[in-house]
């Protein structure tokens, strides 16, 4: 175990020490967002705009995190959003997320940009999720999802807000436009063992899941979903779960903050599938913010790479214990015991009334 203090007490403090350990221009590449960073800032921001109203006397009793999603079992509902080039914050890469993950008992969703071989992080623990982006190579795209499958992942979450990339300046200022020499998408090979570009596709259409249930039986999820409207599509062509997501503000600058959407898509889903959210979340009061709004589970995108770079596998397992008692402690005191039992009438704007 790292000791807390040489880590940090929370989150910032965890990327503080992120921040001083990692080259600034890999750093900028994590930390940053697209445009004016209007909707990076907004994610966090937007959880500083609720209050909670505690309820009192309500013998709430021991707390019990535990759920099940999708047929993976997790010790709590925040799971590791999917983010590229793990080995640029760590020499493991993902392989010390995907240990860090199966000791805390949670998931861990892989990147389609991952920097090790889905095998290799299959084999360091589970439950894992493949991430993909839909390449208008529907043949590679079968190849890349057999593979994953064989890996063992047990869900496809498939990133729908990226028709185009974000324009990012930071890493634009930087001439950041590739992984260093020696480090590539590992699982980006084709049958003949090369390595592909990651495309994305502006042409693809709700065809697509259609045409990846012909590919896999697998749990297939939305990530990317900000409208109601296409919550309530996602849910007509039988997606069987939707994630609330602006790629933590580097795909659309001035997409608006996930937790200001997320209220609009659970009413547009109306319990048909479990949502989940990511953007923003730092403590465990925001992932109750969250979970109180309707959503089943949160994702953690940026924090689990700050743990990654102070600590490998036991970085990652600091943020995610930090993150697992700051909600323990957070729902004792807003007198829950199951964050399923969690009511909207919990948070408020902190408006007069
Ligand atoms: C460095 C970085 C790389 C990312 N790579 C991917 C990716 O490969 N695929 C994807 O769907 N989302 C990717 N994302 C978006 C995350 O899955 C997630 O939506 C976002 O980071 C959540 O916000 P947070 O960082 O504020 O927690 C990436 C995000 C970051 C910061
Ligand atoms: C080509 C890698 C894409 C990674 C990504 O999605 C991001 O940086 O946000």
């Amino acid at each position: 175990m790292l000791a807390a203090d040489a880590v940090g007490l929370n989150l910032a403090e965890v990327a503080a020490a992120a921040r001083r350990r990692l080259d600034p221009v890999h750093w900028d590449f994590f930390a940053g967002g697209a445009g004016n960073e209007r909707t990076l800032r907004a994610n966090e921001a937007a959880f500083a705009r609720r209050w909670l109203r505690p309820r009192v006397l309500r013998a709430a009793g021991e707390r019990d995190l535990r759920l099940s999603l999708f047929g993976s079992p997790v010790s709590m509902p925040v799971l590791i959003a999917p983010t590229a080039f793990h080995r640029l914050a760590h020499p493991e890469g993902e392989v010390a997320t995907a240990r860090a993950a199966a000791d805390a008992g949670t998931v861990m969703v892989v990147s389609m940009a991952a920097t090790r071989p889905v095998e290799e992080i299959a084999a360091a623990g589970g439950p894992l999720w493949f991430q993909l982006y839909p390449h208008a190579d529907l043949e590679f795209t079968a190849t890349v999802v057999r593979r994953a499958v064989a890996a063992g992942c047990r869900a496809l979450v498939v990133t729908v807000d990226s028709p185009v990339f974000g324009r990012r300046e930071r890493d634009l200022r930087h001439g950041f436009v590739d992984l260093p020499p020696g480090l590539v998408c590992e699982n980006m090979r084709d049958a003949d063992g090369r390595v592909r570009p990651i495309e994305m596709n502006a042409g693809v259409g709700w065809e697509l899941i259609g045409a990846l249930r012909g590919l896999t039986s697998l749990p297939i999820l939305l990530k990317g979903v900000l409208h109601p409207a296409d919550a309530r599509l996602a849910v007509e062509h039988g997606v069987d779960g939707v994630l609330v997501s602006n790629h933590g503000g580097r795909q659309l600058d001035g997409a608006l903050a996930t937790l200001d959407a997320l209220p609009g898509v659970v009413a547009a889903v109306d319990g048909r599938v479990p949502v989940l959210v990511d953007g923003g979340l730092r403590r465990g009061t925001d992932v109750l913010v969250a979970l109180a709004l309707g959503a089943t589970a949160v994702l953690l995108g940026r924090p689990v790479l700050w743990g990654l770079a102070v600590g490998g596998a036991a970085g990652v397992r600091h943020v995610l214990d930090l993150v697992r008692a700051d909600l323990d402690r957070a729902l004792a005191l807003v007198g829950v015991a199951r964050p399923g039992d969690l009511d909207a009438d919990l948070v408020t704007t902190g408006a007069p009334g």
